[in-house]
């Protein structure tokens, strides 16, 4: 399925009680991008707000300087995985499960979330206008060392160009996989009922490499609506992927961890 076309400007509808939303732990740097989130989606005028949803490790002065930058500050509790001898793509990724607590944000109907490594450029306000009851979120690609454990990464499948190695179903008996998103850009209607399954189900599914994206992906898998890449460009797509790439139409960049390490 090739990702929706979007329009800028989405026929006139009653304003929704929409936010950004992104999500903060511990002491580090990641604050950091979350002070670019805000001052990015000033700069181009968005009309919502920026949550942030912080885990209690995140230090005061932290909290100060987003609430300095105009962010709605929300605390929320952590979620973790069942315990496993899972061996997670990057080991912190364990902490993103708490990103599932923004299904509680039930004040706003509708939110769009992005990882504190996004830079936004471009007004994407026109998200909050999309359908209802469906999960848009940009897909990933499979071609970083990150997902080395998986059989697509080791026979050179990749959703972004599945014709360059054709997924070999007869050999493997399996079809290919579903389309996948990466879960560093996503809009979603906060829901109780909808927190409350996600907990519920996490606590019978086992973690997986890639945390809380591969839980998502599973748990939205027949509602999930790929969306164009200029919605969340991962760094990645520029080598791997440079015919994906809208360049010149990019509106938000993920400066992914593993493109970070493999700079410093
Ligand atoms: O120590 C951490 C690790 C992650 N994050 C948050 O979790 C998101 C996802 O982690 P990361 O960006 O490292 O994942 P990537 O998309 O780069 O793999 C980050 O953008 C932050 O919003 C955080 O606040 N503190
Ligand atoms: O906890 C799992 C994380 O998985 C995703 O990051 C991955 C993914 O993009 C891979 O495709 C890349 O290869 C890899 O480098 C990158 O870290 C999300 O961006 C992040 O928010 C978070 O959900």
């Amino acid at each position: 399925m090739a990702p929706m076309a979007l329009k800028g400007v989405a026929a006139k509808q009653k304003p929704i009680k929409g936010a950004y939303v992104t999500f903060l732990a511990g002491s580090g740097d990641y604050w950091k991008g979350v002070v670019g989130l805000a001052k990015g989606l000033r700069a181009v005028k968005s009309a919502y707000p920026l949550v942030v949803a912080i885990l209690p490790d995140v230090p005061e002065d932290h909290r100060r300087k987003l609430l300095d930058q105009g962010c709605v500050v929300r605390e929320i509790e952590p979620v973790y995985p069942p315990e496993s001898q899972t061996q997670f793509a990057m080991a912190y990724y364990v902490i993103n499960y708490s990103k599932l607590r923004i299904w509680e944000f039930v004040e706003y109907e509708k939110m769009v979330y992005l990882d504190a490594d996004i830079q936004v450029y471009e007004n994407i306000d026109y998200l909050f206008d999309l359908e209802k009851g469906r999960f848009y979120a940009v897909m990933d690609c499979f071609c970083e060392k990150t997902w080395s454990h998986t059989t697509q990464y080791k026979i050179g499948y990749c959703q972004q160009c599945p014709d360059r190695v054709a997924w070999p179903e007869h050999d493997l008996g399996v079809p290919p996989p579903p389309l996948y998103f990466n879960a560093g850009m996503f809009v979603h209607e906060p829901s109780l009922t909808t927190a409350k399954a996600l907990l519920k189900k996490l606590v019978v599914t086992d973690p997986t490499p890639f945390a809380e994206q591969d839980f998502l992906n599973m748990f939205f898998k027949d509602v999930y609506r790929p969306i164009s890449n200029v919605h969340n460009l991962v760094l990645a797509m520029l080598w791997r992927h440079p015919e994906n790439g809208e360049l010149g139409k990019v509106k938000a960049v993920h400066y992914c961890a593993a493109v970070r390490c493999s700079c410093h």
